[in-house]
């Protein structure tokens, strides 16, 4: 269904739909979700800051946790037990709009809890297509009789409020999975504005799922932690000192070099350096697509066959899960090159004036 407002804009040549905050102002979203109420299943970086974003936007927003320290956090944040404060089998229950933001791993094993109370004419609601698209693996199939739609902020949860509250907003992806209502289309771009966005794309859960985890393990994360340690290795093991290693590979990149590139866009970064570093990142850009191609490929071809998804759900749903994951955050804590850069961040002006 076409939702009035919105544009069409030319990406490098391709024409794609976008909606923006404009086109769902205060009143639009408060129409069209007047009888909702949106029980946010988990209080992670997400279910935080959306919870946090359409408790703003003067949404009805109850919250559905176990007991433990998340349940004590959406307490300082204002949420009332027995008010807005519920167990998740009460919360989705109560609830018109689930929005599912346990971990991928929880929505799986959680699953069982939650579906008795997906019922007919209600929203299920998700910020990646993980659970859905990979059913075959979680076990997560919604019934006929509801709408199935996401909208999945491109960012941290961190951003997402952050930028809300600045009066910015980050991008985000909709789709529809399943439009019992007719108007799950409408509903999943209102919702991704209510949560806090400024601008959304249409994908497909497929799509959303298979970009996001291929983005996150490649340059968004993974590959930007190999590549850094990578040039910082060869530089200490040449005799320079942590602190020359550290700012010519992050500092710069973090504090200088990349906000232009968030400007205007690569060529304007270049523009904006020597005519010895733009010869230089000119004639060296092309070995480092030949080099990482072949491991993106792998990496997508890992994403799509199910193996990333399989290895996720294995290996969060251990019982040293947590001791595991904060001993490898660790190793890269304790490592050198990132100890560097603990001291070299105490050293900005805006750090010392605190
Ligand atoms: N982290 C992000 O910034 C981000 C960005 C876009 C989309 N997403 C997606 O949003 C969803 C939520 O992500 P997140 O990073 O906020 O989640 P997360 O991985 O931090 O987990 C959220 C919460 O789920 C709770 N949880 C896990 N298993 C549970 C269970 N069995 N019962 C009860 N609670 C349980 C945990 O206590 C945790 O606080 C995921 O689908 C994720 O892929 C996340
Ligand atoms: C923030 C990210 C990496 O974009 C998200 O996809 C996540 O899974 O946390
Ligand atoms: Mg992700
Ligand atoms: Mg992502």
């Amino acid at each position: 269904m076409a939702t009035r407002g919105v544009k069409t804009l030319d990406f490098g040549g391709t024409k794609e739909i976008v909606y923006e905050r404009a086109d769902f102002p205060k009143a639009k979203l408060h129409q069209i979700f007047k009888d909702d109420t949106f029980a946010v299943m988990g209080y992670g970086t997400q279910g935080r800051a959306q919870a946090l974003n359409l408790r703003d936007n003067g949404l009805k927003v109850i919250l559905g946790l176990r007991e433990g320290p998340s349940f004590e956090l959406a307490k300082e944040d204002g949420f009332v037990p027995g008010e807005n404060l519920f167990s998740i089998p009460e919360a989705a229950q109560k609830a018109s709009v689930i929005m599912y933001l346990l971990s991928d791993a929880g929505q799986k094993t959680g699953w069982d809890t939650i579906k008795p109370f997906v019922t007919t004419g209600k929203t299920l609601y998700f910020s990646h297509g993980f659970s859905i698209v990979f059913s075959d693996q979680t076990g997560v199939v919604p019934p006929p009789d509801v709408d199935v739609i996401l909208a999945a902020p491109k960012g941290s949860g961190t951003s997402v409020r952050r930028l809300f509250l600045e009066g910015k907003g980050i991008n985000g992806s909709i789709a529809v999975w399943q439009d019992h209502s007719g108007k799950a289309h409408e509903r999943a771009c209102a919702m991704g504005v209510a949560i806090g966005c400024g601008y959304l794309y249409e994908t497909t859960f497929q799509k959303e799922v298979l970009s996001d985890l291929t983005g996150e393990r490649g340059i968004l994360m993974g590959a930007i932690q190999g590549l850094f340690r990578a040039q910082y290795d060869v530089l200490r093991s040449k005799g320079h000192s942590p602190s020359e290693a550290f700012n010519e590979t992050v500092e710069e990149a973090t504090q200088s070099l990349y906000p232009l590139i968030a400007e205007n866009g690569m060529d304007w970064m270049y523009a904006n350096c020597s005519t010895t570093a733009q010869r230089g990142a000119l004639d060296w850009w092309r070995p480092f697509y030949d080099a990482s191609l072949p491991v993106f490929q792998k990496l997508y071809h890992s994403v799509e066959t199910g193996e990333e998804t399989r290895r996720s759900l294995e290996s969060n749903s251990r019982k040293d899960y947590k001791q595991q994951l904060e001993e490898e955050l660790r190793q890269i804590r304790d490592s050198e090159m990132w100890r560097a850069g603990q001291t070299v961040r105490s050293l900005r002006p805006e750090r010392q004036s605190k």
